[in-house]
């Protein structure tokens, strides 16, 4: 649709575009305080302290690798047979079904780091075969059912930006593949006031929605970092965690229920406000990644907008303090609703990296108080403005016994004025020759410190060379009373000649000792083909049985998205 801005082919940011659109609006109007701005970029599209800085830390040498030009892209031919194409059509009209070039590279893949060396590298060999846009449950219904009797895989697609690999559109059988865009179903169809209740179409994306709510002062509150261009059914397909989601919820959290519609039939799912009709069959739908069918509707949880929100960072002397605090503040129920902490490799890069006055009074203060770097925490408190006073401070007693010292409201607005850049950064990262890829987990407070020494470990191992040595950066994204989210950003010289090989290594001997060490596969990127090998050790061999005899049931020609989450 014209007004949904697309996603580029190759990296982050609108098409043809590599400005920020969330992140510019917020930079240019938040007040110039001064405090982390990234400092002047050094000609290569880099901030010239990060070029410095990195270069030292991972012995990189900063070289120009561009992307090959879009129209250099490899696309092979559509293999959909003309029969099945003119069965489309007449389902859904011709201007719903697209096999021209543009359409299928706007829908190859998601935006995990090898997504984007792939596709920078010209390489678009997950490109699906047609582009459908269907625009309503009983549309998507009858596909489901066309797409069964012709044996054509269909991969549900949001917004495009999996990391997991979740779009990739394999089959082990070779069959055509068909992208299903939900795009033309993407508005409020329902706004129940008095339950709080909204009902959307999956493909609407977090900021029309929150337009939408504003009108009647009502949130949902759901800030991922990809929230520009994710959608609605995309989070709830792989049960997505915000910014806030420690105070409001992940996403799974928020919704009340839900229409999927399968091959075999439609369900409609969940009966809020609370039931105890047998098992919760909602769960079996939330974080399905498009293998059971399609989220054709979805009911949401919302809540006032909130009055007040106040943002502020604190200071740690180490990460055991910073996470015994946070420990603390989740046993007494006091957690923030966002919380971030920073361990002392993320805390000072994000510190020396940044260029202003307000930075350089904040490395000297820290400095001054013997802290060094130490551990950077960012806290946010969201609604009424006497809740949050009371809860604000009642938390700031808890940092401050955990020896915190408060750093201000500074360091909060920054963040806020950042949170949405890091994917732009991210490309022109890629652009000079390094590897950027991010992961993340999530373990109980007693297992959280063990898995956090086993992931670096991994990384450190696997990405060190002669001369050269990866930058783990860490923090604690969401708390829990029972434990809490890691989520780390890896950065390393690329290894031009097996990029791809380099990561997947790496990768591979991450997942193995998280695992190993008590972590979760994925707290929230969801499985899709990258994380698939090690379901079996999370849930175990039934656990993996189970969820296969439900996909025979609701699909048993295994046309849903065959390439993700089960293992072969
Ligand atoms: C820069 C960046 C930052 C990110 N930050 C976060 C973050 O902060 N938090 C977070 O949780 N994730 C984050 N992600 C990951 C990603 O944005 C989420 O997984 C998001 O939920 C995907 O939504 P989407 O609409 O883009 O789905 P897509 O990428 O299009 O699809 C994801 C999976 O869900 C399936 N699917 C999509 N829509 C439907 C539907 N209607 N019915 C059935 N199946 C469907 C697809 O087939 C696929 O398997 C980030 C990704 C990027 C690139």
């Amino acid at each position: 649709m014209a007004d949904l801005p697309e996603l580029t082919v190759q990296g982050w940011g609108p098409s043809g575009d590599r400005v920020a659109t969330v992140a510019a609006r917020e930079g240019a109007t938040a007040p110039d305080d001064g405090v982390l701005e990234l400092a002047p970029d050094s000609g290569d599209g880099l901030p010239r302290a990060a070029r410095a800085l990195l270069a030292r830390e991972l012995g990189w040498t900063p070289r120009p690798t561009p992307p090959v030009p879009v129209r250099d892209i490899r696309l092979a031919p559509s293999r959909l047979p003309a029969d099945a194409r003119a069965r489309f059509v007449a389902l859904l009209g011709e201007d719903a079904v697209l096999d021209d070039r543009h359409a299928r590279l706007g829908h190859a893949g998601g935006k995990s780091y090898l997504d984007l060396l792939r596709r920078r590298g010209g390489d678009a060999s997950d490109a699906p075969d047609a582009v459908l846009l269907p625009d309503g449950t009983e549309q998507v219904a009858a596909l489901l059912r066309t797409c069964g009797e012709l044996g054509v895989v269909v991969v549900p697609f949001g917004g495009g930006t999996s990391v997991v690999g979740g779009l990739a559109g394999t089959d082990a059988d070779d069959r055509p593949v068909v992208a299903v865009d939900l795009r033309r179903m993407a508005g409020v169809r329902g706004l129940d006031v008095p339950s709080a209740l909204v009902t959307v179409g999956p493909g609407m994306r977090g900021p029309a929605l929150e337009e939408a709510l504003a009108a009647d002062g009502l949130t949902l509150g759901h800030l991922p970092q990809s929230w520009e261009f994710a959608t609605l059914g995309g989070y709830a397909a792989t049960r997505s965690a915000g910014q806030s989601s420690t105070g409001v919820g992940r996403f799974d959290d928020l919704v009340a229920g839900l229409t999927l519609a399968t091959p075999s039939g439609v369900l409609e799912l969940g009966n809020p406000p609370a039931s105890a009709a047998g098992p919760d069959l909602l769960g079996l739908a939330l974080g399905s990644e498009g293998t059971l069918g399609v989220i054709t509707e979805l009911r949401l949880r919302v809540r006032p907008r909130p009055r007040s929100s106040q943002y502020e960072g604190w200071s740690f002397r180490s990460w055991a303090a910073g996470l015994a605090a946070l420990q603390r503040l989740a046993r007494h129920d006091l957690l923030p609703d966002v919380v971030r902490l920073s361990d002392p490799d993320e805390t000072r890069v994000s510190l020396r990296q940044s260029g202003g006055l307000g930075a350089r009074v904040l490395r000297g203060t820290l400095r001054a108080r013997r802290r060094g770097a130490g551990c950077l925490l960012v806290v946010g408190w969201e609604g009424l403005p006497t809740i949050v006073r009371a809860r604000r401070s009642a938390a700031s007693s808890v940092l401050r016994d955990g020896g915190a010292v408060r750093l201000g409201s500074r360091v909060g607005r920054s963040w806020v004025r950042h949170r949405f850049a890091a994917p732009y950064l991210r490309d022109r990262l890629l652009d000079n020759g390094l590897l950027v890829e991010t992961l993340e987990t999530a373990a109980t407070w007693s297992a959280l410190p063990g898995v956090y020494d086993a992931v670096r470990r991994a990384l450190r191992g696997a990405l060190t060379g002669p001369g050269r040595r990866p930058l783990v950066m860490t923090h604690v994204s969401h708390g829990y009373p029972t434990g809490a989210s890691l989520y780390l950003t890896v950065l390393a010289d690329r290894d031009d000649d097996l990029p791809i090989q380099q990561w997947l290594t790496a990768k591979r001997a991450a997942t193995d000792a998280l695992l190993a060490a008590g972590g979760t596969l994925t707290h929230h990127h969801g499985v899709g083909a990258d994380h698939r090998p090690w379901l079996a050790q999370e849930i175990g061999p039934l656990g993996v049985d189970v969820l296969r005899s439900v996909k025979q049931r609701l699909d048993p020609q295994g046309i849903c998205n065959p390439g993700v989450l089960l293992p072969d």
